[in-house]
């Protein structure tokens, strides 16, 4: 079994560039199933197993498929007739994989889906995606591990409430009205980056979608949508990792890349913690102080402070200074690193949907096991100060979401190393990298 092994101590300096965003390719890639006619180039497309997963998905639908890895640029021309049904193999490694549910059902009346379990962090149902669906003249069937979705015809315009701002939801109802007979209105919508990202790709393929990034989206349905060229935004919870890194060291890194406009609630927590954060031309200098201070944060749909940043910033309030909670309100059992940041020796209790963290824990190095593709993240970072070696296992939830996260710590001063089973290092290569991704995304 690989690790990461993390000797703490080391103050990080330097430059590191975040890569595309996990969470935007995604559902830009499931959506260019909907264009009929040319190829779609979409870049700055991060080499990670979850774009294996999600190219393989579409490659089995019957889409032509070319990642070329090294220039980060994947081509999909869907022109083809496509096959409409998603097997389980794929579902089981990326829940991300029900996105292709909209695009198909849109363009051919007919999706069929295996359904997605719970994972580490909760139960995450679809039925959000599947109202909206239904909204749309769809009749929906659950049974034997699968979802099908059918229309007789075009699907029609709605208007579509969602209970809560789910991202999924919001996306695959949004490449779905995109294709449907006029008209559709999405209410209480997801107002992540994400969601603005895959709007501005379908509006380059054809689309009429105003007012993504709001609460309200509206979507004038046309008959075909057309391959196009879209770059990727960048990753805002790896550059975020890389800002509690510096935080957590008190080091100084320029993260490359970052967007400050996607990381508000983020940056106001660092600096509640007495962390500096400076907006410059290229990224966000972040420069950590001497002493942290606690804080208290409740995870919340965008704007409020995002899930995917909640493991990380409790390893950085280990090391503050006073008592700080943490509340997470968007899933509800995403606090499986608690007991593993506890094998450290931190000073953490879980009370319902909160964590109180007594701060300044004295940190120790112990064998560590990644629960899910944060908590990963977040053990690294408790290691970075950790005394001793902090061994992290468990590292195909980490391919999923991180580009060589060891190799860009390793090159802002950390004494960090991946090795095999045999205990041999990998090197922190960008060759040994891509294939990591591919390898992790086939098992
Ligand atoms: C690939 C991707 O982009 N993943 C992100 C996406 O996941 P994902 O799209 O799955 O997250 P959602 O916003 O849909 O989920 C938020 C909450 O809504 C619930 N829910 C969702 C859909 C539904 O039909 N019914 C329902 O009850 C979920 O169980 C969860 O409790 O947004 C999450 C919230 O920012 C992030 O943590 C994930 O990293
Ligand atoms: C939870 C995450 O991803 P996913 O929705 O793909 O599980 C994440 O990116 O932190």
């Amino acid at each position: 079994m690989e690790k990461i092994i993390v000797r703490g101590g080391h103050q990080l300096n330097g430059t590191v560039r975040v890569e595309g965003a996990k969470n935007a390719v995604l559902p830009v890639l499931a959506a260019s199933l909907t264009a009929s006619e040319g190829t779609s180039v979409i870049k700055e497309v991060p080499v990670l197993a979850d774009v294996y997963t999600i190219n393989e998905v579409i490659r089995n639908l019957n889409a032509d498929v070319e990642f070329n890895a090294e220039k980060n640029t994947v081509f999909v021309d869907a022109s083809k007739q496509l096959e409409t049904e998603a097997p389980f193999e794929y579902v089981r490694k990326m829940r991300a994989s029900v996105l292709v549910l909209g695009p198909l059902l849109a363009r051919y009346g007919h999706a069929k889906v295996a359904m997605p379990g719970g994972c580490a962090i909760g139960s995450r149902p679809i039925d959000l995606h599947l109202k909206g669906f239904e909204a749309m003249g769809a009749d929906i069937h659950v049974g034997n591990g699968f979802v099908e979705a059918k229309v007789d015809g075009r699907l029609k315009g709605a208007k579509i409430y969602l209970d809560m701002p789910s991202v999924g939801a919001t996306e695959n109802i949004m490449m779905a009205a995109a294709l449907a007979d006029g008209k559709s209105i999405i209410e209480n919508a997801a107002k992540e980056p994400e969601i603005v990202d895959l709007a501005n790709y379908l509006n380059k393929m054809g689309a009429k979608i105003i007012g993504a990034g709001t609460e309200t989206i509206r979507i004038h349905g046309v008959e075909k949508l057309y391959g196009a060229e879209h770059t990727i935004i960048p990753d805002r919870i790896e550059a975020g990792t890389f800002m509690v890194a510096a935080a957590i060291t008190g080091g100084n890194v320029l993260i490359e890349n970052a967007i400050s406009e996607h990381l508000r609630s983020v940056i106001s927590k660092l600096e509640e913690m007495n962390v500096t954060v400076l907006e410059e031309d290229n990224g966000i200098r972040v420069i950590g102080p001497k002493e942290l201070k606690s804080t208290d944060i409740k995870t919340l749909p965008h704007p409020g402070f995002p899930t995917d940043m909640q493991s990380q910033m409790m390893a950085l309030m280990l090391r503050a200074k006073g008592t700080g909670v943490i509340t997470e309100t968007v899933f509800e059992n995403r606090f499986m690193h608690v007991e593993e940041f506890r094998r450290m020796n931190a000073n953490i209790k879980i009370e319902g949907r909160s964590v109180i963290i007594e701060g300044l824990s004295a940190l120790q190095g112990a064998e560590v096991s990644a629960t899910d593709l944060r908590a990963a993240a977040a053990l690294i970072l408790a290691g970075l100060v950790g005394e001793g070696h902090t061994r992290v296992t468990e590292l195909k939830h980490l391919d999923r979401g991180y580009v060589n996260i060891d190799g860009k710590l390793a090159g802002l001063g950390a004494d960090i190393e991946r090795v095999d089973e045999n205990g041999d290092v990998i090197a922190p290569l960008e060759e040994v990298d891509y294939n990591k991704a591919r390898i992790a995304a086939e098992l």
